[in-house]
């Protein structure tokens, strides 16, 4: 008996798509400290050549490269030498051939330079003569100006998320704050009368809450401010209450349990209470994670999800996030794969997307995915999972020795 209609996937991802068009988050301005994680709301453009002067990486000697030319430890070549350049400091010196200046690592090369021989591969007769063992090609051991990174460069693109190493570049550009996606604020609610929070000791029939916790650090990780409404009975009443105060205080709402089509589920009938009636689906094609529902209150997206833990961190992280990276823009999924090979058979069945927990092993120079088996209320078999292997709705399973993507869910 179906007491619910279970769409594909690819048409539960466009429905989303559909619902969302428009709701993209605001923007504010952050410092750099603020700024890892976020999402770029407009292109960022160096305004500066970096470095914005030529400079040497060794400590040493300016000279024109093709003064040395044919030098060697037998035959030095012959400088003089006219100056220093300080540490930090513009150099005025004009270097003539045949001359060379003292130079540290990262001083500004003076003009006439364009390269720098090492202190090791240097004499000093006397203190204004200079004996090159080593000949240096032009540009060797030198930074030029604009180098690294040239003014008019792009520094970060719109819709990406910012990494530590976005974060060193901006600062060498003197991006002192950056334009970024606001934080979409989720609503995260778990129902259930046999659910209590997980400082309690549960009683006969009682289990602790494991849903609210693991879907505000995925939702977190993705870049959005939880709101945590604790645990509500299984009681329509307590339901529209939680739900008709959450509305007009978040981007989006998050029920975990409450899902599937027992007496006591009554998500549903609460979003088409309050939302008259925009219930979009109910029911996806996947596994875990069927009883999914989706709907929108007003112009905040609502997310039904299954009470089993496992089912619930699927859904999140296959249709929930997606959906958060609408909201915010971000162009570039974050989800990190490799390659291997399957350990052993797993059936599927066509016509329904298939998420598994694999661990991985390494063999000789490639890794293999081992299906972790266990019922999607089963918590540990996600902890002891590296990562998920998608089998298509397009296919019937995957074979033994199979090469796969699996998507890591231990990358840090
Ligand atoms: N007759 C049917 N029964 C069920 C179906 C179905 O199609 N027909 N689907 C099954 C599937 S698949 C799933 S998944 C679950 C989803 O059920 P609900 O979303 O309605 O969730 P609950 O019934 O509230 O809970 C299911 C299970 O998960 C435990 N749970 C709930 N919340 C939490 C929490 N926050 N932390 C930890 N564990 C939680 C709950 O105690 C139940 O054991 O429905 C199947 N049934
Ligand atoms: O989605 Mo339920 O998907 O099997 O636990």
């Amino acid at each position: 008996m179906e007491y619910f209609n279970c769409i594909a996937l690819k048409e539960a991802e466009q429905l989303i798509v559909n619902k969302l068009d428009g709701l993209i988050v605001g923007s504010e301005q952050v410092s750099l400290v603020e700024a890892l994680g976020r999402i770029v709301a407009e292109d960022v453009v160096s305004k500066e050549d970096l470095p914005p002067f030529s400079r040497s990486t060794v400590d040493g000697f300016a000279v024109r490269g093709m003064d040395t030319f044919g030098a060697g430890e037998g035959v030095p070549a012959l400088f003089d030498i006219v100056g220093e350049v300080a540490m930090g400091q513009q150099t005025d010196v004009q270097l003539k051939p045949g001359q060379a200046v003292t130079i540290p690592t990262g001083g500004m090369l003076p003009m006439g330079a364009d390269a720098v021989v090492m202190l090791e591969h240097a004499e000093r007769p006397d203190s204004s003569s200079l004996l090159v063992l080593k000949a240096v090609a032009p540009g060797e051991n030198v930074v030029v100006k604009g180098e690294d990174i040239s003014a008019g460069r792009h520094l970060l693109h719109q819709g990406q998320k910012i990494l530590p190493q976005d974060i060193g570049a901006l600062a060498a550009c003197g991006c002192a704050a950056v334009l970024v996606r606001q934080k979409p604020e989720v609503v995260i609610i778990s129902t259930g009368d046999e659910v209590v929070d997980v400082a309690c000791t549960p009683v006969s029939g009682q289990i602790r809450d494991i849903n609210s916790y693991a879907l505000a650090a995925m939702l977190e990780d993705a870049g959005c401010i939880v709101k945590r409404y604790g645990i509500v009975k299984d009681q329509y009443e307590d339901l529209l209450a939680a739900l008709s105060q959450a509305v007009n205080r978040c981007t989006m709402i998050v029920v975990s349990g409450g899902s599937s089509v027992g007496v006591r589920d009554h998500t549903v009938r609460v979003i088409k209470e309050l939302g008259k009636s925009d219930v979009v689906f109910h029911g996806v094609a996947i596994k875990p994670g069927k009883p999914t529902i989706f709907g929108m209150i007003g112009k905040v997206p609502v997310f039904g999800l299954p009470g089993h833990p496992v089912a619930a961190m699927t859904v999140c992280s296959q249709i929930v996030k997606p959906a958060i990276q609408i909201l915010l823009g971000q162009m570039i999924k974050d989800v990190y794969t490799i390659p291997a090979r399957m350990l052993r058979s797993m059936a599927s069945v066509p016509g329904r997307d298939d998420y598994i927990r694999v661990q991985l092993i390494k063999k000789a120079n490639e890794y293999w995915a081992e299906p972790v088996l266990g019922k999607s209320g089963l918590i540990s078999t996600m902890s002891a999972a590296d990562g998920i292997v998608h089998i298509a709705a397009d296919k019937g399973g995957l074979y033994s020795e199979e090469m796969v993507q699996v998507e890591l869910i231990t990358k840090q």
